[in-house]
């Protein structure tokens, strides 16, 4: 497991103003967006392509195209919804898996409620979307059932981290096919799970709603 936090200067500015507990929900959902898409440039780096031959208006050559089989991408319900967009603009021809996920808040225990991938991930590179890795056990969770189904290169895109996450992740996931590409690692988990100094609960600030 690797985990790679972007250090740049527009991610950092877009994540203060998405911080800021003022900003609201239509604002919050478009800095989500844009962000998302200043990640992937980073976590799709080693996206798998192959060759094509081309003709521009002046001569034959070759480029590049995404190859198959074809990138998954995996929001975690509900708040990784909020990245998709953003995601499947620069990978228009990716497919799309949907994993629902919640945290007990007492517990800060991870469960499943909805669950719609392809079965069989072999050879497939999937892109895992969350805002939040707090405690690590919604991503953990996720990723043993992305590497169950044989998936062997997972990356999760996600807003913030808390080191505390991060390093849950090492040690449950060492060996695996598995990079986080974060905007940035937080100080650390308060005594509720959530990250500081951090953004508040994802979900509620991105749909305005409390659950
Ligand atoms: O690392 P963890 O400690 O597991 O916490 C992170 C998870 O918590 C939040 O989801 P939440 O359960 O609030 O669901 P929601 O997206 O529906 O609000 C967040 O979106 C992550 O999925
Ligand atoms: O800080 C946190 C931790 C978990 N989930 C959130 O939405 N925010
Ligand atoms: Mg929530």
């Amino acid at each position: 497991m690797r985990i790679h936090a972007v250090d740049h200067p527009l991610v950092a500015h877009k994540l203060s103003t998405l911080r800021d507990e003022r900003t609201d929900s239509p604002t919050f959902r478009r800095l989500a967006d844009e962000l998302v898409t200043l990640l992937a440039y980073e976590a799709t780096r080693d996206v798998r392509t192959e060759t094509v031959d081309i003709t521009t208006p002046v001569t034959a050559t070759t480029g590049v195209r995404l190859s198959h089989p074809r990138p998954l991408v995996v929001p975690i319900l509900r708040a990784g919804l909020g990245m998709l967009d953003g995601m499947v603009r620069l990978l228009p021809t990716a497919e799309v898996g949907f994993l629902g996920m919640i945290r007990d808040e007492e517990t800060l225990q991870a469960s499943t409620y909805a669950n719609r991938m392809p079965d069989d991930l072999s050879g497939r590179q999937v892109y895992v979307l969350d805002p939040m890795l707090a405690t690590g056990g919604t991503l953990i969770a996720a990723m043993h059932e992305l590497i169950r189904r044989g998936a062997d290169d997972v990356t999760a895109i996600c807003l913030l981290a808390a080191p505390e996450g991060v390093r849950m992740m090492e040690r449950e996931l060492e060996g695996t096919p598995v990079t986080v590409v974060t905007a940035s690692i937080d100080e650390r988990l308060n005594e509720n799970g959530y990250i500081v100094p951090g953004l508040g609960d994802a979900g509620d600030r991105m749909y305005g709603t409390v659950g």
